[in-house]
């Protein structure tokens, strides 16, 4: 969507950037000039992705470098150490892709206090830690940076069976609409994208496992019958990341095929078919003539 070199000059750090939607869109960020360091806990992993993206890279002209640290975003100095890390090598940082998360599908009564804490300090504390590091560090430095956060559309409307997931991504919004508040005017911007299900193994294999996916298709209530594709949300965030959204900030942007539009009381009628629409009509007009003393 964004023209070559759209991110030239630009440093963004990106959570979970080793697998799933944080590699798709650490991998557009890279095209489009950026330098990028991905982040998780996994050493292994994010080398891996490193040298894919580096060799990608090779491939194209004006692509940006990136990095990998590992780092556990619950621990303050480990977030630090990326921040060094990333400033010795590509000399700032000028954007945040909060993207790390756990999750996993399950009857709240069921959980542990531990297993509860557990999604919640990863994706709460894990992007608050991060997101006050790096604003300080731009504060003191005098730099306009901008943190992006990967929500879900259940944090604002809630859903039950992923409770603690939804607990954190609503308290990490609410945040982001904060500190839009309260950063602004550093010229640091916050905004959130809440995307509807864009497949990936880490979401599927502890969301959408099995008797479950035989058991629905999570397309069905899709207005637009399909899953959504990496590059549709990379786009959104190469937007929201870039100076071309300057004027948007404590914006949240959903991104699933209309999904949550399901909540429209009459908005899963589509199985009516045009005779039982036509049955309808004339029942309706009836008791309308009815109610006139017309029938
Ligand atoms: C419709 C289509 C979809 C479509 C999808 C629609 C969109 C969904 C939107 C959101 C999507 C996402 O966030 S997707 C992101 C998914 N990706 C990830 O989760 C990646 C990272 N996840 C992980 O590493 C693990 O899953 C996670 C458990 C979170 C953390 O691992 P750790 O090694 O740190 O922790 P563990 O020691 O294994 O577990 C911690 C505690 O949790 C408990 N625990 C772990 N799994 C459990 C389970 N299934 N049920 C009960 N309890 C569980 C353990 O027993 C421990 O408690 P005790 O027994 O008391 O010790
Ligand atoms: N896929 C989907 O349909 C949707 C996804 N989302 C959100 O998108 C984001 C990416 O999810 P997705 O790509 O699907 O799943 P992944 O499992 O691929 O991504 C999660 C990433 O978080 C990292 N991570 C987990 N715990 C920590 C930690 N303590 N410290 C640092 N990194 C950590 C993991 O790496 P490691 O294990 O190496 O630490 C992994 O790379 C998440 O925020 C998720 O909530 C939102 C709505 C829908």
């Amino acid at each position: 969507m964004l023209r070559d070199g759209a991110l030239n000059g630009k440093t963004i750090i990106v959570t979970g950037g080793g697998t799933g939607l944080g590699k798709s869109i650490s991998r557009y960020l890279i095209q489009l000039g950026a330098n990028v360091t991905i982040c998780s806990r996994r050493q292994a992993v994010i080398d891996e992705t490193a040298r894919e993206l580096t060799e990608e890279a090779s491939q194209l002209t004006g692509a940006g470098q990136v990095l990998a640290v590992a780092c556990d975003v619950r621990n303050p100095e480990q977030i630090e150490n990326v921040m060094a890390e990333t400033i010795a090598r590509f000399g700032q940082i000028d954007g945040l892709l909060n993207n790390s998360a756990g999750n996993f599908i399950s009857p709240t009564e069921r959980l542990s206090y531990k297993a509860f804490d557990t999604i919640v300090d990863i994706v709460l504390r894990g992007t608050y830690y991060f997101t006050l590091a790096v604003g300080k560090y731009w504060i003191d430095n005098n730099i306009k940076g901008t943190v992006l956060n990967i929500s879900t559309t259940y944090a604002t409307t809630g859903s039950g069976y992923v409770v603690p997931s939804a607990v954190a991504k609503g308290g990490a919004l609410i945040m982001t609409k904060s500190l839009a508040a309260e950063w602004g005017k550093y010229g640091i911007r916050l905004n959130a994208i809440a995307p509807g299900p864009f497949p990936t193994k880490g979401a599927w294999d502890r969301l959408f496992p099995e008797p479950l996916a035989s058991m629905m298709d999570p397309t069905s209530r899709i207005p637009l019958k399909r899953v959504g594709e990496h590059g549709e949300l990379a786009n959104l965030a190469a937007f929201l990341l870039s100076d071309y959204s300057g004027y948007i900030t404590g914006e949240s942007i959903t991104i699933d095929g209309g999904e949550v539009l399901a909540a429209g009381e009459f908005s899963h009628l589509e199985k009516v078919t045009n005779d039982q629409w036509d049955m309808i009509e004339q029942t309706i007009k009836q008791a309308n003539k009815a109610s006139k003393g017309q029938a």
